[in-house]
C-alpha cells in the first residue's frame, strides 16, 4: 500500500473555495491517489484570542509535515483585490525552510479559485499563486482545452487553473462545467503524480 497523497490546500471563508477543495480531491481520488484537505487559520492585525488548535468544522489546518511528505500539492484561495487571500499567502511566506531543502522541487502543483464576479480577476489569482510554487521548484499542471467545458462555460474555468463565479452574495453555486473542470484539475494532478512516482521506481 502506498502512503503518498495529494495535498489540497486552500482558503475559503464562505465556503465556495471550500466546496471547489471537496470536487478537486474527488477527481485526485478517481485515480486511485489519497486526497488530504487541508486548510489555514486567518490571519488577523493583532491577536486578541488564541484559536482553537483544530477547527471547529471542515479541513484540519496544514502542518509543515503534511507539505513537505505530500506527492504533489493543489492551492486554492478566494479571489482577494484580483489576488490570492492573505492567510494562505501568510502561509506559504512561512515556507522557507522547506524551499531551502528543495522538499517541493519536481513536484506536480495546480491552482484554484473563486471569485464574486465574473471577471474579477480569477486568471490574475490563479497566476499569482502559481508565482511561489514555481519558486520552490514546482510542476505547474493546467486545464487542456481538450476539455470541452473549458470552451462552453459560461461561470468559471480557466486553463490556467479550476475557478468558480459564485455571485456577489455567494448565491451562485458551482455550475457542471466548473464542478467538471475542478474534478479535472484533480485527476490530471493525481496521474501525473502517480507516473512521475512510476518513473522514478523504474529507473530505480
Ligand atoms: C477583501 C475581499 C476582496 C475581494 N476581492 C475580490 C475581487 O477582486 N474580485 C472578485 O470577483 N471577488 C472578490 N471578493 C469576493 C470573493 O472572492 C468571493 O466572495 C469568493 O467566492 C469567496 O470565496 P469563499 O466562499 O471560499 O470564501 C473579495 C472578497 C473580499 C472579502
Amino acid at each position: 500500500m502506498s502512503d503518498a497523497y495529494v495535498l489540497v490546500l486552500y482558503y475559503s471563508r464562505h465556503g465556495a473555495t471550500a466546496e471547489m477543495a471537496r470536487l478537486i480531491a474527488e477527481g485526485v481520488e478517481s485515480t486511485g491517489m489519497e486526497a488530504r484537505l487541508r486548510t489555514v487559520p486567518p490571519v488577523a492585525p493583532e491577536t486578541t484570542s488564541a484559536l482553537p488548535p483544530v477547527p471547529t468544522d471542515g479541513a484540519i489546518y496544514c502542518t509543515e509535515a503534511d507539505l513537505k511528505h505530500c506527492s504533489a500539492l493543489i492551492l486554492g484561495s478566494p479571489t482577494r483585490f484580483g489576488n490570492m487571500a492573505a492567510p494562505l499567502k501568510y502561509f506559504i511566506d512561512g515556507t522557507s525552510s522547506l524551499w531551502l531543502s528543495g522538499s517541493l522541487n519536481g513536484k506536480p502543483a495546480a491552482v484554484f479559485t473563486s471569485t464574486a464576479s465574473l471577471h474579477g480577476g480569477q486568471e490574475s489569482t490563479l497566476l499569482s499563486m502559481q508565482l511561489p510554487l514555481l519558486h520552490h521548484g514546482m510542476l505547474l499542471v493546467g486545464l487542456p482545452y481538450s476539455e470541452s467545458a473549458l470552451t462552453e462555460t459560461r461561470g468559471g474555468g480557466t486553463p490556467y487553473g479550476a475557478s468558480h463565479h459564485a455571485g456577489a452574495q455567494g448565491e451562485r453555486r458551482l455550475d457542471e462545467h466548473e464542478s467538471q473542470l475542478c474534478r479535472v484539475l484533480g485527476a490530471r494532478v493525481g496521474n501525473l503524480s502517480q507516473q512521475l512516482a512510476a518513473g522514478a521506481k523504474a529507473r530505480g
